[in-house]
């Protein structure tokens, strides 16, 4: 996919991965919408990258991906604004495994509804040009451990509904690519999460663990995972592919075995 004066709606955007993928996009001249909850941080983001890209180029809204109204409603004002949309990326997630109902909403149920309503706006099954969803899972969904058990299961959940909606894509000639990708950890606030009782609970009592981990298998670069967004977005041969970043592998996908006969 060309994105010179394509539109991407990224949820999660205002920080983090979700902002380094806004970036590399306007850095291609694509139009950005980042839907986020925290609004402070999302018109920071914003200013700044006005300053760099224009104002016109990119939109924040606030809104909470587990409102379903205020995500429908996110996706409208992004296709009002832009007059269009290629590209959406549902990245926003969370780790609680105090409050896990909480996780699984954010984590997989919103992914779902981002999911369909980027159908909604560029399927051919509904007259649109089609396009290209990614899916944010985790590196957890490969090398589980004892600390995030509900994060873990809304991840490997991630991967079972994006690979079985692109096969509905490919077979329903959708036009819409869907993809995953699969990072292992990442410089950003979420990571500080894991020390935190708060979000971690009685699994905090793990903390030192999960540190030895993040020593062994390093933490990268969020502009690292912006890169293999970007593959993801201009490969338009990827379609139901998982693509995992590691500081061991860097970016590379993961082989499913063939369904034997
Ligand atoms: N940081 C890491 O080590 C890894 C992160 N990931 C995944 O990458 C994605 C992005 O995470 P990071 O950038 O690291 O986290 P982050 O915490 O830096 O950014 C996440 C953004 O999502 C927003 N958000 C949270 N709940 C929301 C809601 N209900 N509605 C709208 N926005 C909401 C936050 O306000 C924040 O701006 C997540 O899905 C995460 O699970 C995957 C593997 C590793
Ligand atoms: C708080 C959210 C951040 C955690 C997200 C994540 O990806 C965690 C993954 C780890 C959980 C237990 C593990 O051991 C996972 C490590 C994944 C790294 C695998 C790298 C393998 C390699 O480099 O070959």
């Amino acid at each position: 996919m060309a994105l010179c004066g394509k539109v991407a709606l990224i949820t999660g955007g205002a920080q983090g991965i979700g902002r380094a993928v806004a970036e590399a996009l306007l850095m291609s001249d694509c139009r950005v919408s980042l839907v986020d909850l925290n609004r402070n941080v999302g018109e920071e983001s914003k200013t700044k990258l006005d300053a760099e890209f224009g104002e016109e180029k990119s939109l924040f809204i606030q809104c909470d991906v587990t409102d379903s109204g205020a995500l429908q409603d996110a996706f409208k004002r992004t296709v009002e604004r832009f007059g269009r949309l290629d590209v959406v990326i549902n990245n926003a997630g969370i780790n609680n495994e105090k409050n896990w109902e909480k996780t699984i909403q954010v984590n997989l149920t919103s992914v779902i509804k981002g999911t369909y309503l980027g159908l909604d706006y560029m399927s051919k099954e509904h007259g649109k040009e089609g396009g290209v969803i990614i899916n944010v899972s985790s590196m957890a969904a490969f090398l589980h451990s004892p600390h995030q058990p509900v994060y873990t299961a809304t991840k490997h959940g991630v991967i079972g509904f994006s690979r079985a909606l692109a096969d509905a894509a490919e077979l329903g000639n959708y036009g819409v690519r869907i993809n995953v990708l699969c990072p292992a950890f990442v410089d950003t606030p979420l990571l500080q999460t894991v020390s935190q009782e708060d979000n971690m609970g009685k699994f905090v009592k793990f903390k030192d663990d999960f540190k030895q981990r993040m020593d062994k298998f390093g933490v990268l670069k969020p502009s690292l995972i912006a890169e293999g967004m970007m593959r993801i977005i201009t490969d338009e041969s990827l379609n139901g592919a998982v693509m995992k970043i590691t500081s061991s592998k860097g970016i590379h996908f993961h082989n499913y075995e063939p369904l034997s006969a």
